[in-house]
């Protein structure tokens, strides 16, 4: 990815987040994320896992229909409810950022092998 789609991608990320924190204590009745954060751990954890789990078959039926469009609407679920979840934690998407850029050129495989016992 280059640069300057890297940094847009963390605008819109760092956009979203700084919104999902500013319904920490918001009405529930008129947010969705005020109304998860109202809910706790648990709702939050329970969406996380359904939005996979319609990731998984959204993925599964695109194979079927050659139609991905789907895939992006669930993956866009998921990454949303993940930003509640990192707030939730007082996480943020930069340091998730950040985690893959240390990641960044690192093999998976020598990664895995490089791991004590
Ligand atoms: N990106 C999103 C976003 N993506 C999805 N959703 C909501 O996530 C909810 C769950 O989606 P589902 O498809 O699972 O719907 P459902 O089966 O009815 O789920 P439940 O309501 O039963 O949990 C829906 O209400 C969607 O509208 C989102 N809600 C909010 N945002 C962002 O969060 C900001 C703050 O939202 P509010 O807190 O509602 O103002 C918004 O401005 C947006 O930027």
């Amino acid at each position: 990815m280059s640069i300057e789609a890297n940094e847009a991608a963390g605008t819109i990320l760092d956009r979203v987040a700084a919104t999902i924190e500013s319904r920490k204590g918001a009405d529930p009745a008129t947010s969705y994320v005020a109304k998860l954060f109202s809910k706790g751990d648990d709702a939050i954890l329970k969406k996380i896992g359904e939005e996979a789990t319609e990731t998984v078959m959204a993925a599964k039926d695109a194979r079927v229909t050659g139609d991905g469009a789907k895939v992006l609407y669930e993956v866009a679920d998921l990454w949303f409810h993940s930003l509640v979840l990192l707030a939730q934690f007082d996480l943020s998407p930069q340091q998730v950022l950040d985690e893959l850029a240390r990641r960044e050129g690192m093999s998976g495989i020598a990664e895995k092998a490089a791991r004590p016992e």
